[in-house]
């Protein structure tokens, strides 16, 4: 599996920190900036994150600013992403089982690292349970 990574400055540090995990865990990574922490605009990184799974240059993607809502927002807006932000493992678990989330958003300035690391393997590990949800997933697909 490869994995799309791309923060703004605000979660540069977390998306350095899981892409070493996830080189750990054997994924391939696909890292599209920011690679400083130089104060940068997370839509354009919500953005190119979104439409490197979206055209299949990745096969998921993470996204990272200060909350991960700004970003999370961004992803949203292109065609075919499903993004959740997550805080906790539940709700990593969720958004695998029920909404087959593509991309998953962390906040830098607020879930700290080892939390990260454990919402992150949930969300990779776990997959979607399709049934009735993959008629919503498509409701969403086609907005
Ligand atoms: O978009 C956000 C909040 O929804 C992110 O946390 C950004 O990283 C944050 O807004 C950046 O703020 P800064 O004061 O420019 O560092």
């Amino acid at each position: 599996m490869k994995i799309a990574l791309a923060s703004d400055h605000g979660g540069f540090e977390l998306k350095e920190t899981i892409k070493k995990y996830l080189e750990e865990l054997g994924v391939e990574v696909l890292d599209l900036g920011t690679h400083t922490t130089e104060s940068v605009d997370y839509p354009n990184y919500g953005k190119i994150c979104g439409e490197a799974v979206v055209s299949g240059k990745a096969d998921r993607g993470i996204v990272f600013c200060g909350t991960g809502i700004g970003i999370s927002i961004a992803a949203n807006k292109v065609k075919g992403v499903r993004c959740a932000l997550c805080t906790d493992v539940s709700m990593a678990e969720m958004a695998r089982k029920h909404n087959d989330a593509n991309l998953l958003a962390l906040g830098g300035r607020t879930t700290d690292t080892e939390t990260a690391r454990a919402i992150t393997k949930v969300w990779l590990e776990t997959a979607f349970e399709g049934g009735r949800h993959q008629r919503r997933v498509d409701m969403l697909d086609n907005m």
